[in-house]
């Protein structure tokens, strides 16, 4: 299996190179140069397997040579060992075809984890045996940070840059960030959004020497790993609802494009998706861009479920991809565009987005509003990501075909918007208990790649 860039001009690289690499040279993001198909019988035979079984054979076709099947099978089985749910992520009924599939049972209460804990070990094993040693830098929204931090904490061969915009999330979010004590985690609290956090860390790819200087790596779903193992519980869901014989469709609150996408490779691998549907906030630029053609990022907007606000959607570039067939120069084209305002995409390929997504937005009295009727209708308590995703899953849904919404938080990341909407504070799992007492360390830090850089150049030589 090889990987190819968006843009089309990067070197083609294994799948241990593509997940060490990040970012691609020429600034796309990889992509498996074909997409690995399961029949019928494959999707059917998941059923009855465990999480880790099921993953195993979903993931197995991308990773090539890079590790042998025990050796994957054991990487697997470590990833998932500290997730709190039998199931990893079990499916829970909001009404007669509406399912919560909940993915926040991992070690820092986000969907993430899936992915994080499996790249982890992924790292481990693939730097313990080069005997390299990398510097990862991230950018995040809130929950991406905490569970990389959660997933490379403590490692050797590797030292973890998060970039976080101040003041601009939760405060479990942060605590999580800046409360672990192992000496090669770095929180740095930037001034700005999300997506200025972003533009930075793409800055540091691009940057060659100092790419090369201090062996960057990403975390972020640029790193088509974590995109690979969201796959898997599109698998497992389904087939818990009648999959292969049965189509279901997804709602999925969408920031950086990354788990929605996720989604879009099971489909093309021949899961039967009947519809996915991105959910969006007030932060609507890809409803916007699925409705009327025109990406053109306006500001971000705070909001109540703030891992999506962000206007620069990371992933979005993948679905051009394939909406423009595969032509990585019409895909560097509108990329330039974007960096000078924006672009409008083609005819074509908003026929072809349109075909593999549908979209919605749900507004902050909405979101609230989903969060107070859903725990009085059903007993759940919804993170405001998940909300989002509920409130526009109730008005996409079609009769007679099962909607999975994606619970992607743990409400009690978020206790002040759950408490505003319900009166209810939701509380840490006991192992967090002292989360609140725990003493933070942070770096505050400007909008400015200079200074960033040099921070971290200064951190990793000490
Ligand atoms: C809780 C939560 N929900 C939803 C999202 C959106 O996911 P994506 O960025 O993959 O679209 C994020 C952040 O990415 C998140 O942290
Ligand atoms: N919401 C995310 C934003 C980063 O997304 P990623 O999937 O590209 O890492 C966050 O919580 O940081």
């Amino acid at each position: 299996m090889q990987y190819i860039s968006t843009r089309g001009t990067a070197p083609v690289l294994t799948f241990e190179q593509a997940m060490l690499t990040g970012l691609a040279r020429d600034g796309g993001l990889y992509l498996p140069e074909t997409i690995p198909m399961m029949s019928a019988d494959d999707i059917r035979a998941l059923g009855g397997l465990s999480y880790e079984e099921a993953a195993f054979r979903i993931m197995r076709p991308y990773i090539g040579a890079t590790f042998t099947d025990t050796a994957f099978q054991d990487i697997i089985a470590r990833a998932y060992a500290g997730f709190g749910h039998a199931a990893r992520a079990p499916l829970v009924q909001l009404d007669s075809n509406h399912h919560l599939l909940e993915l926040f049972h991992g070690p820092t209460l986000a969907f993430k984890d899936f992915a994080m804990q499996l790249i982890g070990q992924l790292f481990q094993a693939a730097l313990a045996r080069s005997g390299d040693r990398v510097t990862i830098v991230g950018a995040t929204s809130g929950d991406t940070g905490s569970a990389a931090i959660e997933a490379f904490r403590g490692l050797d061969a590797v030292d973890v840059f998060i970039l976080y915009p101040h003041g601009r999330v939760s405060e479990v979010q942060r605590r999580q960030m800046t409360t672990p004590v192992e000496s090669n985690v770095h929180a740095l609290a930037i001034d700005g959004h999300f997506d200025d956090a972003q533009a930075r860390v793409k800055d540091m790819f691009n940057d060659f020497a100092f790419r090369d200087g201090v062996r960057l790596a990403g975390v972020n779903s640029i790193n088509w790993a974590r995109v690979l193992a969201q796959v898997v519980y599109y698998f497992t869901s389904a087939v818990s609802l009648g999959a292969p014989d049965r189509a279901v469709s997804f709602t999925v609150p969408t920031g950086n494009f990354g788990d929605i996408f996720a989604g879009y490779i099971a489909k093309r691998m021949g899961l039967p998706i009947d519809r996915l549907v991105v959910a969006t906030n007030h932060n609507d630029i890809l409803h916007r861009c699925l409705s009327g053609g025109e990406y053109r990022p306006d500001g971000v907007i705070p909001s109540i479920s703030p891992s999506m606000d962000i206007q620069v959607s990371s992933n979005f570039e993948r679905a051009l991809f394939y909406a423009y067939n595969q032509d990585g120069a019409a895909v560097a084209q509108l990329m330039d565009e974007l960096k000078a305002g924006g672009f409008s995409v083609s005819q074509g390929a908003l026929q072809a987005l349109r075909e593999a997504f549908d979209s919605g937005r749900c507004g902050e009295d909405e979101t609230s509003a989903t969060i107070g009727r859903t725990l009085k209708a059903t007993g759940e308590l919804l993170c405001p990501h998940t909300a989002v995703g509920v409130h526009v899953a109730e008005k996409m849904r079609q009769r007679g075909v099962p909607m999975i919404t994606l619970a992607t938080a743990h409400p009690a990341k978020f206790p002040d918007a759950v408490e505003a909407a319900t009166g209810v504070r939701p509380p840490l799992p006991p192992r967090m208990a002292d989360l609140y007492d725990r003493p933070e360390r942070v770096t505050r830090i400007g909008n400015d790649l200079a200074a960033i850089e040099s921070l971290i150049r200064e951190r990793i030589a000490n």
